[in-house]
């Protein structure tokens, strides 16, 4: 008993140094950078204004299957935009998807892996661009491996309600989760991006897969929110946040998926719960039909008002900035000229 309490207690003494070790590296890339680091735009919707259908349960995972050349070429167009952070293919990869889709495990977990080595393979080409040809200058850049939320597996949208019904728990969460992450974690991707987090009781068990599974790579969490101060489900984004501050391997807290209207309120909120770097990727602010996977304009802003924003995202506290859905190598061009170039 006491050998075994001794053999944990430095286990965990051990997982936090690395986790210290972890938040310290995030802290030195966005240093590296000068301070920001950006994040690419959205990338199933760039995917479908290349021409994919996107009219599946699989959404932009189904791309692995049947376009890895156009997942690749997506991520390179936002590493020429000036991303440091590109997002793996996987939102919408889940071994469950892939399974319903008559895929076996093995296949599954093979598409998975695949969606990293894209990501990996579009830096190692750019990293080659960046060696032949002068006016590239190398820079950081990290592979997210994204694991979207159970209600964006629901492919009904669900991901912007956050309302699972009583029957789901947090076990169930977790066992939905668990075999993702760990083959994600273990693919060559830099970190996770736990992306459009729509409720607490995700954001618990994902923080519980984390710690169980002594998961080694870095993670995110971004919530996808209703208004300034509630994610979709209305969970309080401090108590959303504070779940990712009580975590020592997450390395970054934040939104995405958001109206651009909402974020200076919800930068302020997670600020007052965390001084873990805050990144913000909104979206387009137009509204997504889940029914005919069509988006309508609501409050739909034109990407010189969604760049223009960052500015005051920055003096709110953020410091890792990029798009979601809807956005493009544009905007993301317009946040890499705004943060490193034109006064703001
Ligand atoms: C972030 S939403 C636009 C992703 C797509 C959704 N889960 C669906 O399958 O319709
Ligand atoms: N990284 C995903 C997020 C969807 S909300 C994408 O851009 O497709
Ligand atoms: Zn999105």
């Amino acid at each position: 008993m006491g050998l075994e309490g001794d053999g944990k207690e430095r286990n965990m003494k051990e997982m936090i140094e690395k986790c210290g070790g972890k938040e310290r590296n995030m802290k030195e890339m966005i240093e590296k950078c000068g301070g920001y680091a950006i994040i690419d735009g959205g990338f199933a919707t760039e995917l479908e204004r290349h021409g994919a259908d996107l009219k599946d349960p699989l959404w932009s995972a189904k791309c692995l299957i049947t376009s890895p050349h156009l997942v690749r070429r997506v991520h390179l167009d936002y590493l020429e935009a000036g991303a440091n952070i590109i997002i793996t293919a996987s939102y919408q990869a889940t071994i469950q998807g892939f399974e319903a889709k008559g895929l076996s495990r093995e296949e599954g977990e093979g598409l998975l892996r695949r969606s990293v080595k894209l990501a990996v393979e579009a830096r190692d080409i750019y990293y080659e661009r960046c060696t032949k040809d002068q006016s590239y200058s190398k820079r950081p850049i990290l592979v997210a491996a994204s694991v979207g939320s159970y209600g964006a597996y629901l492919a009904d949208g669900s991901e912007y309600r956050g309302d699972y019904g009583y029957a789901v728990t947090v076990e169930t969460l977790k066992d939905f989760h668990r075999e993702r992450v760990k083959i994600l974690a273990d693919s060559g991707a830099d970190l996770i991006a736990f992306e459009t987090i729509p409720n607490l009781l995700e954001a618990k068990a994902y923080a519980e897969v984390l710690e169980e599974e002594c998961i080694e790579i870095p993670a995110w969490f971004s919530f996808s929110c209703k208004d300034e101060s509630n994610v979709v489900s209305g969970d309080s984004i401090l108590d959303c946040a504070s779940i990712a501050d009580s975590s020592t391997q997450i390395v970054a807290v934040g939104v995405n998926c958001t109206a651009p209207r909402f974020i200076h309120g919800l930068i302020s909120s997670i600020k007052k719960v965390t001084s873990k770097p805050v990144l913000v990727y909104p979206n387009s602010g137009e509204t997504y039909i889940a029914e005919s996977s069509r988006w309508v304009k609501s409050s739909g802003v034109a990407e010189d008002d969604f760049v223009s924003y960052i500015g005051k995202w920055r003096d709110a506290g953020a410091s890792i900035f990029g798009g979601c859905c809807r956005t493009t190598p544009n905007t993301i061009r317009g946040i890499t000229q705004a943060i490193y170039q034109k006064p703001l």
